[in-house]
């Protein structure tokens, strides 16, 4: 969907909030601060909607639904049920793709912009002073700017990629035919949710991630969950490698192995957008690794000037980005002082198992020495039933027995993480967790099942455990004392 320039129409060129990025971040911070009735213009370069509507959460996760239908399929016989291998049809695989995407556009369409009181410019922004960006001939001026203008694939510096027709998340959903071999470069969140994607719809993948574990980010033990599975679903997953030199059709690693591939996938992380934007002329410091530098209520080095979404250099999450860009709003029309959360950003890699954290993640909890109580999804029996055993659930601990951490790895861990982050959020306990009843049989057993779990650890402690024994030898004494008394 491109962009039509609205008729509704704001004073001359002039606004109280300007916000350049028409992407997550943009279009949140745009109709938030419009919903306050101050005039708001968005700048828009290519269309609204930005990644993850149009590359990225949005195309990924129908490419990823239509995979697992397949994997269904050729998995079938393990509950006695029989069937042909499945046919792929990717022309109409990409259609629902396509589909997908056309269907949630309209939310974020210029004219739901427009409807929400927001005047949307198309064309380049650069911001030319302080308090004023153009846009080709023409100059807006500002009493706050918001800059939301994302990120993009990062490519690395492998020798001979200028010769490669690489393919990236950006130029991922133009393909039309499934590669037969298909290399990724990056065992990150995008390297893992394709392999696992083009592996199940018949392509031959090898996953290259230069970390010791794929999703590095995530626990030891979280990926090499994820690692099992997609070496059992026939994805070849080299860690610790990196590509050295590359061709139209081979590549080789640091360890001298050649790879052959039909068509190379880099997903080695997104560089923030900032480039020929004139955040100079505008007085926007950056860090050294090229995001905006922004402080704990989202503002730039120049007072008038807030920045929200993947430039930012906090996680490049599309809850991340509406979360700040609402923020960011606040603060820029309201005068507010809102500040970003310190709890830790959830976030899910949509792969089978999905692996789902929030709080302080495993990795970290470990190096701080907190609590970390753990449940094996075998001891779940809803994965019992559906034969879904692989992942576990683990809360972190501090020592007041509050949840300030978690992570989930399992089928729906999306889902159920939500819990857990309220808990995080509200400052919950295990004893909290443990006491509210939930539905059986459901995935949410993990989370429930571990807290319940430490609250017996803490019953069986020597201190509780002999006040519980004199506590229950006291009662019987009594109950025996009455009925000797009523005699
Ligand atoms: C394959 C993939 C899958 C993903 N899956 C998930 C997921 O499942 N869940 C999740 O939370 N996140 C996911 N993400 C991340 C998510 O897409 C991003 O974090 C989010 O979209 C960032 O939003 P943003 O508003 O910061 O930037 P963007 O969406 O990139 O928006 C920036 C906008 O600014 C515009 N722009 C740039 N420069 C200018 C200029 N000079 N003038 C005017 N306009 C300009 C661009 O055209 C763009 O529209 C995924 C990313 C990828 C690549
Ligand atoms: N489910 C989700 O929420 C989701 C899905 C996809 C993407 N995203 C977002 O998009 C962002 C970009 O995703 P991404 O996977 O490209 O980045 P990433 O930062 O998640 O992973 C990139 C990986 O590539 C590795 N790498 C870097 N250079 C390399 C090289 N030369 N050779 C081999 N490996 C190399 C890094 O070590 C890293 O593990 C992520 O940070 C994430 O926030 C989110």
């Amino acid at each position: 969907m491109g962009i039509r320039r609205s008729s509704s129409s704001v004073p001359e060129n002039r606004a109280d909030v300007v916000v350049v990025g028409g992407g997550t971040a943009g279009i949140v911070a745009a109709k938030t601060a419009a919903g306050f009735g101050v005039r708001v213009v968005l700048i828009e370069r290519e269309r609204t909607g930005g990644d993850c509507l149009w590359t990225g959460c949005v195309p990924s996760k129908a490419l990823l639904a239509a995979a697992s239908v397949a994997a269904t399929v050729r998995s079938a016989s393990r509950f006695g049920i029989d069937t042909e291998p499945p046919q792929v049809d990717f022309p109409r695989v990409m259609e629902h793709v396509h589909g997908a995407i056309a269907e949630i556009a309209p939310i974020d369409s210029p004219e739901a912009l427009t409807e929400a009181g927001v005047h949307v410019i198309s064309g380049d922004a650069v911001f030319t002073g302080p308090n004023t960006v153009s846009v080709g001939t023409r100059v807006v001026s500002f009493g706050q700017a918001i800059v939301t203008t994302g990120a993009h694939p990062t490519v690395p510096a492998i020798d001979g990629i200028e010769h490669v027709d690489y393919l990236t998340s950006d130029t991922l959903w133009d393909l039309t035919v499934l590669p037969e071999r298909l290399l990724i470069v990056g065992a990150g969140s995008v390297g893992c949710e394709m392999a696992q994607a083009f592996s199940r719809l018949g392509s031959e993948v090898t996953l290259i991630g230069r970390s010791a574990t794929i999703l590095p980010r995530e626990d030891a033990s979280a990926s090499s969950i994820l690692t099992q599975a997609l070496t059992d679903e026939g994805v070849r997953v080299l860690t610790s490698t990196s590509v050295v030199r590359i061709a139209d059709d081979s590549a080789v690693t640091d360890t001298g192995t050649e790879i052959a591939f039909d068509r190379v996938l880099v997903a080695t992380g997104r560089t923030p957008r900032t480039a020929s934007l004139g955040l100079e002329s505008a007085g926007v410091a950056l860090s050294d690794n090229g995001f905006v530098r922004v402080d704990e209520h989202l503002r730039t080095t120049n007072p008038r000037i807030w920045a929200a979404g993947d430039l930012t250099g906090h996680p490049q999450f599309t809850h991340t980005a509406g979360v700040h860009g609402s923020l960011a709003a606040s603060n820029a029309a309201l005068g507010l002082s809102r500040t970003v959360s310190t709890t830790g950003t959830p976030r899910v890699t949509f792969t089978d198992p999905e692996i789902a954290s929030a709080g302080i993640d495993v990795r970290s909890a470990r190096r701080l020495g907190l609590r970390l109580q753990t449940l094996d999804h075998h001891h779940v029996d809803r994965a019992v039933t559906e034969g879904r055993t692989a992942g576990s659930t683990t809360l972190v601990l501090d020592a007041k027995r509050r949840i300030v951490g978690a992570c989930v790895v399992g089928p729906r861990a999306g889902e159920t993480i939500g819990e857990l982050i309220i808990a995080i959020e509200q400052g919950l306990r295990t004893r909290d967790l443990a006491g509210a009843t939930h539905p059986y049989p459901t995935y949410n057993d993990g989370p429930w099942n571990a807290a319940i779990a430490d609250v017996k650890a803490q019953l069986g402690s020597p201190v509780l455990s002999r006040s519980l024994r004199t506590l229950a030898k006291s009662r019987s004494l009594w109950i025996r004392r009455a009925r000797d008394t009523r005699r």
